[in-house]
């Protein structure tokens, strides 16, 4: 067998639960390499920090973005660190719980390939049992953070002050290229890449077209993109930053992998004092994937450990799962770079708002301030049996209002009690106006539906086919879903029509 380089080793050391014992080698950028990122890393910088307004701008400059990110990319392939092959870091990660005292008997990690690695139960749980209790100090938190090292570059960067999750990212960096880092079993087992925003590219994301989550994607691609070119130019520059160990290898693609790594896993503890809420990284909490359910994480402050409970009864030899939240698909996709076909809490934005041209524009804004809506806004229809939540439905009550409407509605004092009943469906303002809701629903999602390039049959199809990389099959798959949310809500208002229509008949 030829001599083992230097990657070959720490792999071999990784296998063997070892420590690799010299920081992990990357090419060190030339001179002029470092220039031409410092060069890019301005314009890009001075790029994304432009205003924009709302609209068909928000992702117009994406392609842009993307070229610049590119360009720096190109530079550095070879000073990115490369993440170590995960089922043989395995062992170690186990034997590092265990001398935290981590009870790890009734769990095993093991890959679930569509989910990644997660948790599998070795013995029957029954809900509620506690199966992952994770001591905050094997936690990577801010306090960590500050402890390593960057706590005078924080004391200098109101950004950083700001912005825990930058903190984070920046410290897993640091940690990763530090190899007595005390996370390294914990770092190792980290997946090497991600399927979040950062990873389209603009033809990936024309995928879509018509959704609102397609501002959404480019939004988070330009922030980080920005945030990467300060960091970049504050760790060349800062003296607080001179001695950290990413000073010299600092790359995008290090960054982004960082970034959705804290945003894929990160979860809220108290501060050990208890005064308020931190972000953490909690190593094995963080290798449960997501299905449908109720919240079962909790911090046990007396015992300073955070607790995660079986949130149904799970056999042995099953995935143990949990529920991270009421998200929608695109959140799911934006902060956790999956969608969840099953979702529960699935739902889609939409653009609302009473025309400044409306002769009624004055009196139908005062019914609304008076409920704490504006007059253009957002609001969501939901996935499920009631696609209208009380906010939306109150406002479609009151956009579709007439004079008449809003004399009668007004002409009895307008009572907490009375204002919520906009938003209650059983208490319509007058047939006429539930009329012209519903209409207005219904040509409005079907209106939304015909936004996308492709109708929700022939993503269908397209999702069957082996043509398609991973990120394409996931955005192809959040906007069936929220064509399936559109549609549903479409069949919603139609049936509400003609009960409407049935009830008027019998009357
Ligand atoms: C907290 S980590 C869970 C462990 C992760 N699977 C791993 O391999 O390290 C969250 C990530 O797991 C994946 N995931 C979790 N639940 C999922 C689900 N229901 N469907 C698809 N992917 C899921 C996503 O990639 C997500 O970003």
């Amino acid at each position: 067998m030829g001599k083992k380089n230097k990657k070959q080793k720490d792999a071999a050391a990784a296998a063997a639960g070892k420590r690799a014992s010299t920081p992990p080698e990357y090419k060190e950028l030339s001179k002029a390499s470092k220039k031409e990122v410092m060069e890019l890393a301005t314009k890009l910088l001075e790029f994304c920090s432009k205003p924009i307004a709302p609209g068909p701008k928000e992702i117009e400059d994406f392609p842009e973005i993307n070229s610049m990110v590119e360009k720096i990319r190109s530079i550095q392939t070879e000073a990115t660190y490369t993440q170590p092959e995960r089922e043989a870091c395995i062992p170690a990660f186990i034997e590092w719980l265990n001398n935290s005292k981590v009870d790890t008997s009734a769990i095993e990690i093991e890959n679930f390939q569509h989910v990644g690695y997660g948790i599998k139960a070795t013995k029957d749980l029954k809900e509620m049992d506690p199966f992952v209790i994770v001591p905050r100090k094997i936690m990577i938190t801010t306090d960590t953070a500050r402890a390593s090292g960057l706590d005078a570059l924080i004391a200098e960067d109101k950004i950083l002050q700001a912005m825990p999750s930058i903190v984070l990212a920046l410290h897993l960096l640091c940690e990763r290229r530090s190899t007595e880092s005390f996370w390294k079993p914990y770092l190792d087992m980290l997946p090497s890449g991600y399927t979040t925003p950062l990873y389209f590219s603009p033809e990936e994301l024309n995928l879509l077209k018509g959704s609102p989550a397609y501002k959404d994607c480019v939004n988070q691609y330009r922030n980080i993109a920005r945030q990467y070119a300060y960091f970049y130019r504050v760790l060349q520059n800062h003296p607080a930053a001179a001695k950290l160990p990413i000073k010299d290898c600092f790359t995008y693609d290090d960054y982004r992998w960082a970034v959705s790594t804290v945003m894929t896993r990160q979860n809220q503890v108290p501060t050990p004092d208890g005064e308020r809420l931190t972000f953490a990284l909690i190593p094995l909490w963080d290798m449960c994937n997501h299905c449908n359910g109720t919240i079962t994480t909790d911090y046990n402050v007396e015992e300073d450990c955070s607790e995660c409970f079986a949130l149904r009864d799970f056999t042995k030899g099953e995935q143990i799962m949990i529920f991270y939240g009421a998200r929608s698909n695109a959140e799911l996709l934006i902060h956790s770079g999956f969608v969840y076909p099953d979702n529960e809490w699935d739902r889609i934005a939409v653009k609302l708002g009473i025309s400044k041209g409306d002769p009624l524009f004055d009196r139908k804004s005062d019914l609304l301030m008076k409920l704490g809506l504006e007059v253009s806004r957002s609001f969501f229809i939901h996935r499920g049996r009631v696609p209208l939540d009380p906010q939306i439905l109150a406002f479609l009550r009151i956009f579709c209002m007439t004079d008449e409407n809003l004399k009668d509605f007004q002409s009895a004092p307008l009572t907490e009690e009375k204002m919520e009943s906009l938003g209650d469906v059983s208490t319509p303002v007058s047939i006429e106006n539930e009329e012209k809701v519903w209409s207005f629903l219904e040509t409005r999602s079907a209106l939304l539906q015909k936004a996308y390039d492709t109708t929700a049959e022939e993503d269908e199809e397209l999702l069957k086919s082996s043509d398609f990389n991973e990120n394409q099959k996931l955005l192809i798959c959040l906007r069936l879903c929220e064509k399936n949310v559109l549609l549903s809500a479409q069949t919603f208002a139609r049936t509400m029509k003609e009960k409407l229509t049935m009830k008027e008949n019998k009357d």
